[in-house]
């Protein structure tokens, strides 16, 4: 035999409140809703000859009362009996869907569980109610499942229904005056009905963004404040008509954190969905939080956030167009402006300008990138210099910036994030453009060799020299170079730093491993870092002349120190206790001299 389900209400009411509602002050969003979707109801069942429709929703909180509920009144189609005993004795059955079970374009709700969010803050909830022709229902619901209906004693003056909640007793302070006005100014502020609680009127003139008026960009400077609490740096007018779309992006005056959410204001049909809504902007577009009206978009079953669908993805898109759109703009109506801009936000444009051309190519136009012959945007440095020869680390190029400066070689630093990807991509955007990485060992190409006399003259000393470095791993090499104030330099290209580090390990692991690490660590010579000694430089020339094999150690491994950090290169252990014996050397060998 077959039988039918029984469903426990205090479980399902239990389920709402801590699984799918945030707060019961949803209870005051799903009244609302249900009497603005009654009058639409009525609206659209109206002929043409029909008086208008009026459309007033009253909430009387218990000072009105008198007796402790509270009443929320609403002009809409009202129940018939039949219609009572259909909708609001089946947990989620809503008259809200067409014949194929699908949620109606003109209303909220379409998932027949809002009514119960009323148990949230309610034991006892009553809806009397008068469709048109008919008599007046009374239905009574009772928190532990229970409900009756019957026809009112005494009609309704007008068609429509009065829902009235009798508080829980643990939870009458969500009904009182102050709490019911900020949460009917929360969610139904910009209702197209008249909402009023007790003698307050909640809806004001439409949507702040409607167009027109002198003071519109003032109204919304207001607005932003007064609901984000920041003056914006531009406001930016939003529309996506396939999701009927309309509203405003308010630009961030301060860096944002590209990590953190950014939450967006989002109403669907003019009721508020969520006051910090993600997803809603492409994650590029972390300067801006907006908000918007939309009467396509669909919400969870919460109805606090948007349901992730093709419709939510197009419109995603479309509003990042949108913002894309204002920033060309800028470029070329206020350039400016557009600087002001990138100091602030530069990071997502980057971001952006990875993907997407015309933001490459406003980069390359407004943002100034370090170089070694000072801060210009990359159009310049392209103008100046032709060829953009970057590095791909900021410590690459304090490396030799400097020493590529002196050498009349330009070299831009694309350490910093997105500055490398932009400079790779900019040959697509600008196919004139011609683009060279640079490692610090490509410098020494265009360090002067010695002539061949002073080169061979110096073999001597170079053997020592490579003797006091060979523990550490490193190739000494005697170049002239500018400036000649720079005695060494000490020069790392990354499968050497691999090396390096590898071998930094290598002091630290047991054998096994050791022996794994070592046949990683085998490389070529020119993989290994270099220690470049300036002939130009008159203290090198000094060192390169001494007799002393001991003194030459204790120079070459000072200079060795001095070279790293210069470079800012990492010290390891070994690194910090050659410098430190090398120091008190020469040091014993000074103050030895003086004896
Ligand atoms: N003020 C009202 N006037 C007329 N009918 C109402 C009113 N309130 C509720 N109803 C009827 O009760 C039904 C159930 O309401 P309920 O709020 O539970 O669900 P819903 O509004 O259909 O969907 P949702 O769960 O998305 O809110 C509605 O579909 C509607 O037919």
């Amino acid at each position: 035999m077959d039988r039918t389900f029984q469903v426990d209400l205090r479980g399902v009411v239990d389920l709402l409140s801590h699984h799918l509602y945030a707060s019961p002050r949803v209870y005051v969003r799903e009244l609302l809703q249900n009497a603005v979707d009654a009058i639409s109801a009525r609206r659209a069942a109206a002929g043409p000859g029909d008086p208008p429709v009026p459309a007033r929703v009253r909430i009387d909180p218990p000072d009105v009362t008198g007796d402790g509920t509270l009443r929320v009144s609403d002009t809409g189609i009202g129940l018939t009996e039949d219609q009572v005993h259909q909708f609001l004795a089946t947990i989620g059955r809503s008259s809200k869907r067409d014949d194929f079970g699908f949620a109606r374009h003109d209303f909220l709700g379409q998932f027949g569980i809002g009514l119960l969010s009323c148990f949230l803050v309610a034991d006892e909830i009553r809806v009397l109610t008068r469709a048109e022709g008919s008599p007046t229902v009374l239905w009574r619901g009772f928190a532990d499942g229970r409900y009756s209906v019957a026809v009112a004693g005494e009609d309704r003056l007008q068609v429509g229904t009065t829902v009235t909640l009798v508080p829980r007793r643990d939870a009458d302070q969500w009904l009182l005056r102050r709490t019911v006005v900020e949460l009917a100014t929360l969610y139904g502020s910009l209702l197209p009905v008249t909402v009023e609680v007790g003698d307050t009127t909640i809806t004001g003139d439409g949507l702040p963004w409607r167009p027109g008026g002198d003071d519109r960009r003032q109204r919304l400077v207001a607005y932003c404040q007064e609901v984000f609490g920041f003056t914006p740096f531009d406001v930016v007018d939003l529309a996506v008509p396939e999701a009927g779309l309309t509203g405003v992006a308010f630009v961030l005056p301060t860096p944002a954190n590209p990590a953190a959410r950014a939450g967006h204001r989002v109403y669907l049909k003019r009721m508020l969905l969520a006051e910090g809504a993600e997803g809603v902007l492409p994650e590029w577009a972390f300067f801006a939080r907006c908000v918007f009206d939309a009467g396509e978009l669909r919400p969870t079953a919460s109805r606090e956030a948007l349901y992730e669908d093709q419709l939510l993805e197009s419109t995603r898109e479309a509003l990042g167009d949108q913002l894309r759109g204002w920033l060309v703009r800028l470029s070329t109506r206020d350039p400016r402006r557009l600087t002001e801009f990138l100091e602030i936000h530069h990071l997502g444009v980057k971001a952006l300008a990875v993907h997407d051309d015309e933001m490459l190519r406003l980069v390359e136009r407004w943002w100034p990138m370090e170089t070694n012959t000072g801060r210009m945007t990359l159009a310049d440095f392209r103008a100046q210099h032709g060829l953009v020869r970057y590095t791909v680390q900021v410590d690459e190029f304090r490396q030799i910036g400097a020493v590529a400066a002196a050498q009349g070689m330009p070299v831009v630093n694309a350490g910093y994030v997105y500055d490398a990807q932009l400079i790779e991509r900019l040959p697509l955007v600008e196919p004139g453009a011609l683009i060279e990485r640079v490692e610090p060992s490509d410098l020494t190409t265009h360090f002067d060799a010695l002539e061949p006399g002073l080169e061979l003259a110096k073999r001597p000393f170079l053997a020592r020299a490579q003797r006091a470095m060979d523990r550490l791993g490193c190739e000494v090499v005697l170049r002239a170079f500018d400036p000649a104030g720079l005695p060494a330099m000490y020069l790392v290209n990354r499968s050497a730093a691999f090396a390096a580090e590898l071998r930094a390990t290598r002091e630290r692991v047991d054998e096994v491993w050791a022996d794994v690490l070592d046949a990683l660590a085998r490389t070529d010579d020119e993989d290994r870092p270099q220690l470049v000694l300036n002939h130009r430089n008159p203290l090198v020339r000094r060192v390169s002349e001494l007799a002393d094999e001991d003194l030459v150690r204790l120079a070459v491994e000072g200079l060795y120190g001095q070279a790293l950090l210069l470079g800012h290169h990492p010290l390891r252990p070994a690194d910090a206790a050659l410098l430190n014996s090398s120091f008190l050397g020469l040091l014993n060998k000074a103050v030895a001299h003086e004896d």
